[in-house]
């Protein structure tokens, strides 16, 4: 196990032409762009999660049927940082640094040097973020790094700060159909206004600045929702949009900001600083795109832990939510290091699986319905919305499927009724076995498996002449477990479910999270 989540890897800056198994489709042009840990030990030190480890960004090319490989360490100030004094001086969440200058000679000399130990990290390793012509890679802080999405080279670290007051922001924002940005942050330095801040980034700018390009200068906040608990935010990893809504589902996976500032002192992680309130609610809340007001109805569900939303969308006066959801908060315990170092049938077992779960929230319901009534009304759903003597709607959701995590739709049916999940799927473990592609109308499985291969997160490709939602591929990349076998970007039939063709690279290819299929059309030539 340690041989894949903890051991560091090189990284490729240079194109290594894959090797072409099956016949690639000659539309299928363009980068495959993802981000993920790839280095989680620095000189004698190791970090503690999973999550903590230095961005490796890597790529896989499409150009006329050939498909190049590379990967490049994001040289954000941490990594550079930590190279430089050889040893992790920068925190992580789940990792406190204490950059002593006096520990030794070694450090006071790198100190001296570079000046500048960033407060916060700028390791985004999560995921790949499109504004306008731009790439960044994300994480959850208030930085982000542009690249160079053809050569992978590290460009301007950018401070969210310094155009919206928010201190973290999520790694999975939102586009609408004409490219602009939708995203969230949490603003909790701002003592007694903790509060939740959507914006947006638009997807051009004036003429005249075209050639500075700045798209964050324009950033526009959309509207705030005030945190329930002023010194407890909610940690979320993700949110849904519809045609009308935004949908910001507040668990009770809980910051606490006394313990974030004290947390450095203590001696302890930031990570210790979330933890899950079992007895407390769930709050979903709708944010209306036109009025910027929350819904006044107010809306509840049991205690869970959720990262991922699936997708959303309107039906008949409902709100559809698809979200991965679990009990508990093992998972984020689980991907510690020394929890994925053990043996496999030992402790590394999932204690909450994930589950696709649906929730549906009615939107104009009769008022004067009796207490207990079940408000939802669409006849393809199990899931309820019953009506309580406050006025409150306490939701209870309809399992979609379980076992799934890293879900992907065909992206232009985002915020619309769609049909189609792809996933990865899990099982008691942390390990990835499967893809998987859940029809959420029949709730019918698709899989693709092989011996020895966890597939990181499956990307849809849609078709150029695509008619029917699962017209397209399916992007996913290959971490082989034995040694022997070589790992591979694996291309399928998203209808079918059936290998299109494979590009093997002999390198060690890291697991990563996140990543954006960037067609050839939307390549700046420029940055070549
Ligand atoms: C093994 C694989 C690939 C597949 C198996 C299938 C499976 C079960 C997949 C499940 C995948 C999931 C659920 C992935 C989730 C990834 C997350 C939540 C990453 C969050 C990172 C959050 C990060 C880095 C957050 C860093 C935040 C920091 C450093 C914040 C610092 C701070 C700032 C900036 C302001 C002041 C406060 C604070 C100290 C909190
Ligand atoms: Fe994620």
């Amino acid at each position: 196990m340690d041989v894949i989540f903890g051991r560091n890897k090189e990284e490729h800056p240079e194109p290594i032409k894959a090797e072409v198994k099956g016949e690639l489709p000659s539309w299928l042009q363009g980068i495959l762009l993802r981000n993920g840990p790839g280095m989680h030990t620095v000189g004698e030190t190791q970090y503690n999660h999973w999550f903590d480890g230095l961005a490796l960004v890597h790529s896989f090319t499409f150009k006329n049927g050939e498909v190049y490989y590379r990967s490049k360490y994001l040289r954000s100030d941490t990594y550079n940082c930590n190279i430089e004094a050889n040893r992790i001086v920068v925190s992580e969440f789940g990792t406190m640094a204490y950059p002593d200058p006096c520990k030794n000679l070694f450090a006071k000399a790198f100190c001296y040097l570079s000046h500048t130990i960033p407060e916060f990290t700028d390791n985004c390793l999560i995921n790949i973020m499109k504004t306008g012509e731009d790439y960044y890679a994300t994480s959850e802080t208030n930085f982000i790094r542009k690249i160079n999405p053809h050569t992978l080279e590290t460009l301007e670290k950018v401070d969210y700060n310094k155009y919206v007051a928010v201190n973290l922001a999520t790694s999975h924002p939102h586009y609408d159909s004409a490219g602009n940005v939708l995203n969230m942050g949490t603003s909790i330095v701002d003592k007694g206004k903790t509060k939740y801040v959507i914006f947006k980034i638009p997807s051009s700018v004036p003429e005249k600045e075209k050639k500075k390009k700045s798209y964050l200068k324009h950033l526009e906040v959309l509207c705030s929702i005030p945190s329930q608990s002023l010194l407890h935010p909610s940690y979320y990893h993700s949110f849904g949009v519809t045609e009308n809504y935004i949908i910001f589902v507040e668990q009770p996976f809980k910051l606490d900001i006394l313990k974030l500032a004290t947390a450095y002192f203590r001696g302890v992680n930031w990570a210790s600083c979330l933890s899950f309130h079992k007895e407390d609610k769930t709050w979903i809340h709708l944010i209306d795109k036109k009025t910027k007001k929350e819904i006044s109805t107010k809306i509840y569900t049991d205690a869970m832990v959720l990262f991922h939303h699936v997708n959303a969308y309107e039906e008949d006066g409902h709100v559809v939510v698809d979200v991965i959801s679990y009990p508990d908060n093992s998972l984020y315990q689980m991907f510690y290091l020394k929890n994925l170092n053990e043996d496999l049938e030992g402790n590394t077992k999932l204690t909450s699986i994930p589950a696709c779960k649906r929730f549906v929230v009615p939107l104009g319901f009769d008022k004067d319905a009796e207490v207990g009534t079940n408000l939802v009304k669409l006849p393809s759903t199990t899931a309820t919305a019953l009506k309580e003597k406050d006025g409150n709607i306490y939701c209870q959701p309809e399992m979609l499927c379980e076992g799934i995590e890293l879900p992907r739709i065909n992206y232009d049916y985002n915020g619309k009724k769609y049909r189609y999940i792809y996933a990865t799927e899990v099982q008691w473990s942390p390990v990835p076995t499967k893809i998987a592609k859940v029809d959420v109308l029949t709730k019918e499985k698709l899989i693709w498996e092989e011996e020895h291969c966890w597939p990181a997160e499956p990307v849809f490709v849609p078709s150029p002449d695509l008619k029917e939602e699962d017209d397209g591929l399916i992007l996913s990349s290959i971490v082989t477990s034995d040694p022997r076998k070589a790992p591979f970007l694996l291309i399928l039939d998203a209808k079918t479910f059936t290998e299109t063709a494979r590009a093997t690279v002999n390198v060690d290819l890291h697991l990563d999270l996140h990543g954006v299929f960037i067609p050839e059309k939307d390549l700046n030539a420029q940055h070549e």
